[in-house]
């Protein structure tokens, strides 16, 4: 469904996104993990036209992308979240969610039709005539993920949709995402939350200054001592493995 073959980008001197290439399956949910600046969330801009690529390639459904931009991607069926959420202030949750219907639909009245669909989807349906900017933390989430399905999506790239919330709100929100995903929508998501990510996804990108480092089902992936070095440093690692080694 979406290829990305041999993606760099570099701000100055840092390599964001190092000669990444992989392939998201239609249908199902994936994920890209990774520890604190990776180049996750860079990688998400390139994907969906936000940064150009410095070289490499993007195919979306067979189709060359590279080089578009964000609105005619989302047109093509594919767009991301933010991580921080930042809502029109002194509109309503139902307006803010009718930004995302507008893409493909030109009447308000068709527009905020479809917004209270998505809202009901994810839970907002009570909240639809709230201030945004007055939304607590998950419901600002939960905005971000109606705003992005309002858009009709074929492929939606979640950006940490979990970060910020309590372990209840985690498992409310874990049904949500699934639902999405059954209704036929595929779903990349970038996610710390470890048990969301094992319990939700079929299959993991590994990330580590700016290049995939391993892939797998996400069971074997964190198991990866490369993946347990980037995350925790070499010392820690060898401690683990040598631990590991005294036991058996
Ligand atoms: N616009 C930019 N200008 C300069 N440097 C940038 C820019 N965007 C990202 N970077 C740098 O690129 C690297 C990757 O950042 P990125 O935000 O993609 O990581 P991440 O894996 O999403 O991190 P986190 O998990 O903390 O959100 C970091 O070193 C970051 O400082």
């Amino acid at each position: 469904m979406l290829e990305v073959r041999g993606i760099s980008k570099s701000f100055g001197g840092v390599h964001a996104s190092r000669d990444v290439t992989l392939t998201v399956p239609q249908g199902g949910i994936t994920s890209l993990i990774g520890p604190n600046g990776a180049g996750k969330t860079t990688l998400f801009a390139l994907i969906t036209g936000f940064h150009r690529p410095d070289s490499g390639s993007l195919a979306f459904m067979g189709e060359d992308i590279t080089g578009l931009p964000p609105e005619a991607i989302a047109r093509r069926g594919m767009i991301r979240t933010f991580q921080i959420v930042q809502p029109f202030a002194g509109q309503t949750a139902r307006e803010n969610i009718a930004v995302g219907a507008h893409l493909r639909l030109r009447s308000r009245a068709a527009a905020l039709a479809r917004a209270d669909t998505v809202a009901r989807q994810v839970g907002l349906g009570d909240r639809l005539e709230m201030d945004a900017a007055s939304l607590t933390v998950a419901g600002r989430k939960r905005l971000e993920v109606a705003r992005a399905l309002a858009t009709e999506p074929k492929l939606i790239l979640f950006d940490e949709v979990l970060a910020g919330l309590n372990p209840s709100e985690i498992r409310d929100v874990i049904p949500i995402i699934r639902a999405i995903s059954d209704s036929g929508v595929t779903i990349l998501l970038i996610e710390h939350v470890m048990q969301a990510v094992m319990s939700l996804s079929a299959y993991t990108w590994v990330l580590n200054q700016g290049e995939i480092i391993a892939e797998g089902i996400p069971r074997d992936v964190v198991a990866n001592p490369k993946v347990i070095e980037a995350y925790l440093g070499k010392g820690m690692a060898e401690r683990m493995a040598n631990r590991e080694a005294t036991r058996a």
